[in-house]
């Protein structure tokens, strides 16, 4: 994938050539126990890295949790910059989870860190939190498109307390979530007219959520956490996005993460949700 190429266009690339798929890179501490590690930041270098090595060159997206490397401190913000690095040189797409939100003039330094490549802790994309208003989040909209990056927004979430932001109801009758999709949607429109498959900014869309009633048409990629370890199962996609599947890049992180520390069961059980991601994916455009 060339350079200066849209976080759409290369996203999209990554979902076909290696399948509609995210492995969260979350050194839980209990994990890092039972990989036989201490939960300190040696421990939390060697979790990570045997993550990026082992999985790296299969899935199409990687995303670290900054809080998990944060609580390591500084030595554990020096291990993300480094894991970011080797994520990216593997092939795979780096989605940096730190969901961050912010009034504008402080969202710019989150865009300088984030989002601009002169910074080490630049990745491909990154989560964005909008309940400051979406327009807050303009700095990092607009430097991560500059630079061809991506930007999630969080629009309805995994977590059960959710819904009491997301379904609350605007003056307009329109429901939080909603307003954020529609802001997405519009957000992509210029992308979408110019050719790219996809829009650079993409929404979070819990994989938990049910038939949510929403319209995830946003021309932009539909990550949805929560399989596994959240209890959502690959067939709960297609109730969650219905005909916006093709858009729907599925994440996991405990439950692949689990099968380590040996790389090839990691790799075995990204490959059997990748294919199971698949399988849905076909018999959704037959039934269609
Ligand atoms: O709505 C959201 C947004 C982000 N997440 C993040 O995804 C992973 C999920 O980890 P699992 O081990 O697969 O449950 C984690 O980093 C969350 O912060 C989410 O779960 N839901």
């Amino acid at each position: 994938m060339s350079a200066g190429e849209t976080f759409g266009r290369r996203l999209h690339a990554a979902m076909r050539a290696r399948g509609p798929f995210c492995a969260g890179i979350d050194p839980h501490p209990g994990l890092l126990t039972a990989w036989g590690l201490d939960d300190d930041a040696t421990g939390l270098e060697r979790f990570a890295r045997t993550a990026v090595e082992a999985l790296g060159e299969t899935v199409a997206v990687l995303k670290p949790q900054s809080a998990f490397f944060e609580r390591h401190g500084s030595r554990g913000v020096a291990v993300l910059e480094r894991v970011v690095a080797d994520a990216r040189a593997t092939g795979a797409l780096v989605l940096l989870d730190v969901k961050r939100g912010d009034i504008g003039s402080t969202m710019q330094a989150y865009a300088d860190a984030y989002c601009d490549p002169a910074s080490p802790l630049c990745a491909d994309a990154v989560t964005v939190s909008p309940y400051l208003g979406f327009e807050s989040l303009r700095p990092v909209l607009d430097t991560a498109a500059a630079h061809g990056n991506g930007v999630f927004v969080l629009a309805l979430t995994s977590n059960p307390e959710g819904p009491e932001v997301q379904h609350a109801r605007t003056a307009d009758g329109r429901t939080v979530a909603g307003t954020m999709l529609d802001h997405v949607r519009a957000a992509n429109a210029a992308a979408l007219a110019a050719g790219d498959p996809l829009g650079g900014v993409g929404v979070v869309v819990g994989a938990t959520t049910g038939g949510n009633g929403e319209d995830l048409a946003v021309g932009g990629p539909l990550l949805a956490p929560g399989l596994g370890a959240q209890g959502a199962t690959v067939a709960d996609l297609a109730t969650v996005f219905g005909a916006a599947l093709p858009q729907v890049v599925p994440s996991a992180s405990r439950e692949i993460l689990s099968a380590g520390p040996d790389p090839r069961a990691l790799r075995e059980a990204a490959v059997r949700t990748i294919e199971d991601v698949r399988d849905l994916l076909f018999r959704a455009s037959a039934e269609a």
